[in-house]
């Protein structure tokens, strides 16, 4: 059988059917090597037919306790149907960077016959090319799962968070939907920045918090420490914290036992009129934007129209699913429940996360408890030449469906055309998104260097009037007014934490100074690491303080941070000039006191990049009328006494001087040419 499922296999990825988000693939009629088939019919959504009968098939050969792989998915979905509030978890498994949410996830999803354990698949919730690549988590992930506990079928929304600060949006997305989470701490590396990030981040939402060590395996795990800390920082009891090994499936059912025992129902109501949170969303192309959705009050059926609370567009719901973790069609959606809608909606920017769906000419109070986080780092897309800007555009648009905390506005620049300035929540989502770009939509963007949002205060009466107000936000280095009209500077902050062992604490508290970083507090955890607060730039932190932080501690240290507002600062906009004529799209906006280096840094840059030509080129770069670095690259030396064969030396020398003549000439009226991959490449990183 497993030869044959690994052929349909094969089959659905020749053919393109499948596509990388696991809700997606569901066009035609798709097999699942271990979940069976089902097919797909836009007016009437999913018929389960197929997938009935091969999902029997696929049932699993090991079961466990409260496993339901001797239900039938026909059973499985009328359970759904008429499963009680009071048996529905909503819950997120939150941690640090790799200390295994997905693969507890694979396991809990196993456990459950939700998948089955002979896949060879691992992290089944990472399904973005990207995320295997990579190996993070980038994308919060949904599972429904039912499990038999005490002789009752329980329904469990699971949601797979990513660990890494810059995906942090994902995370407040996802507790929007959620009444509980699993917070997971490495056995061996302990609590780390994001944890406590994330802990916060649930306990500012009132969500019960199930305490689980992993890795519990491993030689040198270390539980009792870790608990400690873990009563230290967060006051858990030592005793409630489960001690699991999500790689070997150790004590994986005992946490779903406890999720069931501790996590509250969902707090809704079925009785009232329908409304629902649109918290995830991503753009199918046969069926547009697809919604995922939490029903907090009364039920959705399919062929019902809804209305979306923001946009007051209705929709006919065309069909409804599940994803268990891959695509189930149902009938209907209840309160507490959570699951997929697609309606219609052919604008991706009439999917709204956030945003609340009600049922049309209803109305009903908006549910959204969430709002996206403000993005920290910008910088400019533009599609490799004008031909392909509105494929890119297209792709942009379809990418920031699926991740709000992207923010979009047009820009142009001379050197690289039209394009769009977009707001990220850090440099890897940056790099994600437009690796996602590429790999999901086929674009290849160029990208700027990042930049920050500096915060100007004017000074001047004209310019106040022009502006409607006295302050600016600017974060295009092309676009800093005169500093004569400018009466304050502003730069963003950050509140860092970094939790790191005491050896390493001389050499980061020197990184945090030569980063401007001013200290807060110091605690020890225990008596071989340490928390300490920093306040922070955002501008020094951007582009390689993290990859700094690991390399001087080994690797050990962990680095999170949150917005901290804005402070006074001194800035100055750094100019290049090429042969004395200014370069708008080579300037950038930097501390005082870090100009001159700034300015070293990319002369010296520059000079390795723009081709030699036959003039001699001054790079400069420069402050107002203040040269604080230079460079010349040569001109090219054409031997003009190369076709004298011997003879009068003074002819030799009159050649030599008309050529000098000409070059003096060409200095002063010349034109550098530079090339366009120049500009891209400095303003790489
Ligand atoms: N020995 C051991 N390794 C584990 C265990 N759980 C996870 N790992 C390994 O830890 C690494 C990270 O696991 P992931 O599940 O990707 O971690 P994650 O928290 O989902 O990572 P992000 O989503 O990127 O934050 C992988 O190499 C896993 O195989 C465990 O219980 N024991």
């Amino acid at each position: 059988m497993h030869k044959t499922l690994s052929i349909r296999w094969s089959l659905i990825q020749a053919v393109g059917v499948v596509h990388s988000h696991p809700a997606r693939r569901c066009k035609g009629t798709v097999h699942w090597p271990w979940q069976g088939s089902y097919s797909w019919n836009w007016n009437k959504g999913l018929s389960t037919t197929n997938w009935v009968k091969n999902a029997a098939e696929a049932s699993h050969s090991e079961s466990s306790s409260g496993a339901v792989s001797e239900l039938s998915q026909d059973s499985l979905l009328r359970e759904f149907a008429k499963m009680p509030v009071e048996r529905i978890r909503n819950f997120s498994i939150i941690a640090h960077v790799d200390h295994g949410k997905s693969t507890l996830a694979d396991r809990l999803l196993e456990l459950t016959g939700a998948i089955s354990k002979n896949t060879g698949q691992h992290q089944v919730l990472d399904s973005l090319q990207v995320e295997r690549e990579r190996g993070i988590t980038v994308k919060a992930q949904t599972a429904s799962i039912y499990y038999k506990y005490k002789d009752e079928l329980y329904l469990l929304n699971l949601i797979d968070t990513p660990g890494h600060v810059d995906f942090s949006n994902e995370v407040s997305r996802s507790l929007a939907a959620c009444d509980g989470v699993i917070l997971l701490v490495d056995a061996c590396h302990g609590v780390q920045a994001q944890t406590v990030a994330n802990y916060h981040l649930a306990k500012q939402r009132n969500l019960t918090v199930v305490p689980v060590l992993n890795k519990i395996d491993i030689k040198h795990a270390n539980p009792d420490k870790v608990c400690h800390d873990m009563q230290l920082l967060f006051g858990i009891d030592p005793d409630q914290v489960l001690k699991v090994s999500a790689k070997l499936g150790t004590g994986v059912t005992q946490v779903l036992e406890r999720v069931i025992e501790v996590i509250p129902a969902p707090r809704v109501e079925r009785n009232s009129a329908f409304r629902a949170l649109i918290f995830d969303s991503w753009f199918d192309k046969y069926r547009g934007a697809l919604n995922l959705i939490y029903v907090l009050n009364g039920k959705l059926e399919q062929g019902q129209d809804i209305q979306s609370l923001a946009t007051k567009k209705a929709y006919p719901v065309k069909s409804i699913s599940v994803l268990r973790p891959f695509e189930c069609g149902v009938a209907s959606l209840s309160a507490g429940q959570v699951g997929l809608i697609a309606c219609n909606m052919r604008n991706s920017k009439e999917s709204i996360i956030g945003d609340t769906i009600h049922l049309k000419n209803q109305s009903v109070s908006a549910a959204g408890s969430y709002r996206p986080q403000q993005p920290l780092v910008f910088a400019g897309v533009f599609p490799v030449d004008q031909s392909k800007h509105v494929a890119l555009r297209s792709a942009i648009e379809k990418m920031v469906l699926n991740d709000s905390a992207v923010t979009v506005k047009v820009d142009s620049s001379p050197a690289l055309g039209q394009g769009w300035r977009l707001g990220f929540l850090g440099l890897l989502h940056m790099e994600v998104f437009c690796q996602r770009l590429e790999q999901e939509h086929g674009a290849e963007p160029i990208i700027t260097a990042p930049s920050v949002t500096y915060r100007l205060v004017l000074g001047n009466p004209k310019m106040i009037r022009q502006q409607g107000t006295d302050t600016m936000d600017i974060s295009n280095a092309a676009l800093f007014p005169d500093p004569s009209s400018i009466r304050e500077y502003y730069e963003p902050l950050v509140m860092g934490t970094i939790i790191t062992p005491t050896e390493y604490v001389g050499q980061i508290i020197g990184l945090c100074v030569e980063r401007r970083g001013l200290q807060q507090s110091s605690v020890n955890i225990d008596e071989a690491r340490i928390l300490m607060k920093y306040v922070l730039p955002l501008s020094e932190i951007i582009l390689d303080f993290h990859d700094r932080l690991k390399s001087i501690s080994s690797g050990y240290a962990s680095f999170s941070y949150e917005d901290h507002g804005y402070h006074l600062t001194q800035l100055v906009r750094l100019d290049i000039h090429l042969n004395g004529k200014p370069v708008d799209e080579l300037c950038r906006i930097v501390h005082s006191s870090k100009a001159t280096g700034v300015a070293r840094q990319m002369v010296h840059k520059l000079k390795d990049l723009i081709p030699k030509q036959m003039v001699q080129i001054a790079i400069q770069a420069c402050v107002g009328s203040k040269v604080l670095a230079r460079e010349t690259i040569k001109a090219y030396r054409k031997d003009v006494t190369a076709k004298l064969y011997g003879g009068d030396v003074t002819r030799r020398m009159k050649l030599l001087k008309q050529q000098a003549e000409g070059k003096k000439k060409m200095r002063l009226f010349a034109n550098i040419r530079v090339p366009h991959e120049t500009f891209i490449n400095v303003l790489k990183r």
